[in-house]
């Protein structure tokens, strides 16, 4: 495939990986997140988002990624969800999403409005996509555990915008993980080519008329990728090619190694010896035809009297309120429903709907761990400590806190626990003891 490149290719395999991280824009600002960055980054080019940093930092130990403020991942890895022009209120799928690499940054640009359904087949790739989702703040969610096809019967031409990253034999990521080399076989990739061939035709009934459909891998091979995409143009008359960004160091699809549709130099892989990232292929494809707007939720309030009450005083107490309309309890959880009118989604295998706000016991609400994580910190009660504050990691690790007088704004009660003014979760103020409400599936 390379010809004369491939020595230059090889050697790139002698290199070391790229490490990078993609900041969490609905939480901070890029110009905010270098200037509080405790080590150093390095702009990637091609991702507004996007930093590299060196292998020896680890930023998952720092309390900013426990509050959301950054997701790790491999900078080409950020290509696909960047260039995917999303934008706030439309309905948005990740068909194959976890653990959220993708989802947490189409999270980040519907900004709150709109939907984003984020869907993995694998139940336990599942639940970690949604606590990334969590983490990264996102309310306006259906994360589910389906099978592509079935959602079809749910999302008939239902979305605006569709990101199909679909398995695949990660040709792309040997440099990065020995395991991908060590499991690859003709067989697999050719197996692959088959089940991707299904989705990115399942996925394309799904998209809305004059809808962008974004389909990616992190392999090489042209049976995953362009033949892939000459595949759906020859089904779906109704459905073509559309060029993507053109940054340096981006090579174009090859029409020769499908069916010669010169349209296929649409396409983009990136190859690890002309960027600064792993290997991947991107396609994006629009449906012909006019667009649609969501129709905004209008359900009557799913909540009784007493539970509405004890629902506003919690949120009084810390100066929020909610529109009502789209809160649902259900076994006495209590759930903020995105803000668009859905489907009747009965049978539908799903794990959350929503942001979940919280539980109500016997005469009181608690606060969920997520509700803390979309939370702005400058304008709730809240205990604010520098990340150096040992008591940070303490917090993390679920112990008590003592606070001196005057470190909270409140002086009893639920306050949020934030690094600087980023929440990391709950914590309890009785006097000078700060009862630990940092859930035990999340510590440290
Ligand atoms: C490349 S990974 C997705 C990575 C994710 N987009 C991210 O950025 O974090 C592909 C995902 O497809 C899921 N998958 C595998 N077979 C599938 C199928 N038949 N239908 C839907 N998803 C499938 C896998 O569980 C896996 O999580």
């Amino acid at each position: 495939m390379l010809g004369e490149e491939y020595e230059a290719f090889q050697k790139s395999y002698e290199e070391e990986r790229q490490y990078g991280l993609r900041v969490n824009t609905r939480k901070i600002s890029c110009e905010e997140f270098e200037s509080i960055c405790p080590f150093p980054i390095k702009k990637i080019p091609w991702v507004p988002n996007g930093y590299f940093y060196p292998s020896e930092v680890r930023p998952s130990l720092h309390p900013y990624y426990r509050a959301g403020l950054y997701y790790l991942q491999e900078p080409s890895a950020m290509t696909p969800a960047a260039c995917l022009p999303v934008t706030p209120g439309e309905a948005v799928l990740d068909l194959c999403a976890a653990p959220g690499g993708k989802a947490t940054e189409l999270a980040t640009k519907l900004a709150g409005q709109g939907i984003l359904v984020a869907n993995d087949i694998s139940a336990s790739r599942a639940r970690a996509l949604l606590r990334n989702l969590e983490l990264f703040g996102a309310s306006n969610i259906f994360v589910t555990n389906e099978i592509p096809e079935k959602m079809t019967r749910y999302f008939p031409e239902f979305f605006h915008k569709i990101l199909l990253d679909a398995p695949c034999s990660g040709e792309g990521m040997f440099r990065k993980d020995d395991s991908l080399a060590a499991d690859w076989s003709v067989e697999k990739s050719e197996n692959l080519s088959k089940l991707q061939k299904e989705l990115i035709l399942t996925a394309s009934k799904m998209l809305m008329p004059g809808g962008l459909l974004l389909y990616s891998t992190c392999t090489f091979a042209p049976a995953e990728d362009e033949e892939i995409i000459s595949f759906l143009l020859n089904q779906r008359n109704d459905m073509h090619l559309v060029s993507l960004p053109d940054y340096p160091g981006f090579s174009s699809g090859v029409p020769e190694w499908a069916d010669q549709n010169p349209e296929l130099a649409k396409c983009v892989r990136i190859w690890p010896h002309k960027m600064n990232g792993e290997g991947h292929f991107l396609a994006l494809l629009k449906k012909e035809g006019e667009p649609n707007s969501l129709v905004p939720i209008k359900k009557k309030p799913q909540i009784d009297k007493g539970s509405r009450k004890l629902l506003e005083t919690f949120f009084q107490d810390l100066g929020l309120s909610w529109d009502f309309q789209r809160v649902e309890v259900r076994n006495d959880k209590v759930y903020l429903l995105p803000p668009v009118e859905q489907a009747n989604l009965r049978g539908i295998h799903f794990l959350r709907n929503g942001l979940y706000l919280g539980d109500l016991k016997k005469n009181r609400f608690e606060p969920s761990q997520p509700l803390a994580l979309a939370l702005k910190g400058k304008s709730i009660p809240s205990l604010r400590l520098s990340p150096e504050d040992d008591r940070l990691h303490k917090y993390l690790r679920g112990e008590t806190l003592i606070v001196a007088p005057g470190e909270t704004q409140k002086s009893k009660g639920w306050q949020l626990v934030c690094a600087d003014e980023y929440p990391l979760g709950w914590g309890k103020l009785v006097g000078q003891t700060l009862k630990n409400k940092y859930p035990a599936g999340w510590r440290l």
